[in-house]
């Protein structure tokens, strides 16, 4: 059984742009963001969805995240529909949403507060996810004493610390220095293999894409729905390669290519569509 599944999954937001010859707004004043997505994800899978500007991707993760509720067709967790969110589904967005006031050691805890976990096992666990994401040392700084990258790592810890099953990444350093996300999408590979969590990830970055994903699924321009979906997969991964060998290795150009032909129309599309929705 798949772990995750999109069953035609649209999603309308009321009173956007009713231009009734558009396919995103059917008149009536809706507007469609998306469109009969259907997707299934493995346990265990690291899929990156990239799609154009406008698409619905955030969309797709808020429902997947339980913060938003399908228009029609449904959304599947082991089986279930997903009604709301809960802590076997862990979000980190693009901007680290942690809380000033308290330590990088308090906010891991923060999220733990939730679960139940006694007190002194929070301290523990946060500790340990801390060390985890390579901030051991740093438990006492509060968030304006880190840099983007640190936070970014908090963000990922206090989600990584209540084991939730999945893992759901909007964007998460798409606000970083290109050094920075490098080594975060490493760090992130490495976590993912080490805890076996299924991932689901948004990006804008074809090479960020090709780089994480088991899988890359990619979407068509509003609205969005799922155009194909690319299997990744590089030979010497097994035998540790990373970073710049694979980087620019062939294997990784074909892939690159292969997913920037996906959207490469799909991209003109929604241009195109802006370009009318700015002249009316
Ligand atoms: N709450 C809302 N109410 C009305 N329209 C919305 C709402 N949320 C999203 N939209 C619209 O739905 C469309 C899809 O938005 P979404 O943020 O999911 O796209 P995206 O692919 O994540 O975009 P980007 O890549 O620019 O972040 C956009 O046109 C957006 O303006």
């Amino acid at each position: 059984m798949a772990k995750i599944v999109f069953e035609s999954v649209t999603k309308t937001f009321p009173g956007k742009q009713a231009k009734g010859r558009r396919a995103g707004a059917p008149g009536g004043g809706a507007f469609t963001a998306l469109d009969g997505v259907d997707l299934e994800i493995r346990a265990g899978e690291f899929v990156v969805v990239v799609g154009p500007s406008g698409c619905g991707k955030s969309t797709l993760l808020d429902l997947l995240g339980g913060l938003a509720r399908p228009t029609s067709g449904r959304i599947l967790l082991d089986g279930e529909p997903v009604t709301g969110p809960g802590l076997d589904r862990g979000i980190v967005f693009q901007q680290y949403a942690l809380l000033p006031w308290r330590t990088a050691l308090g906010n891991i805890e923060f999220g733990l507060e939730a679960t139940g976990v006694p007190r002194r096992e929070r301290k523990e666990r946060a500790r340990e996810f801390l060390d985890l994401v390579g901030l051991a040392g740093f438990e006492d700084r509060h968030p304006h004493e880190l840099s983007g990258g640190m936070r970014q790592r908090v963000a990922i810890a206090r989600s990584l610390a209540y084991d939730p099953d999945v893992l759901l990444m909007d964007e998460p350093f798409a606000a970083l220095d290109a050094q920075t996300r490098e080594s975060l999408q490493d760090e992130l590979r490495r976590i993912w293999q080490r805890t076996g969590k299924t991932v689901v990830f948004i990006t804008h970055g074809i090479e960020e894409a090709v780089y994480l994903g088991q899988r890359v699924a990619v979407m068509t321009s509003r609205p969005g729905r799922i155009k194909e979906t690319v299997p990744v997969s590089f030979g010497d991964r097994a035998t540790g390669a990373g970073g710049e060998e694979l980087r620019s290795s062939p294997e990784f150009a074909r892939y690159r290519h292969e997913i920037w032909t996906l959207l490469h129309d799909e991209v003109a599309r929604a241009r195109q569509l802006e370009k009318e929705e700015a002249t009316v």
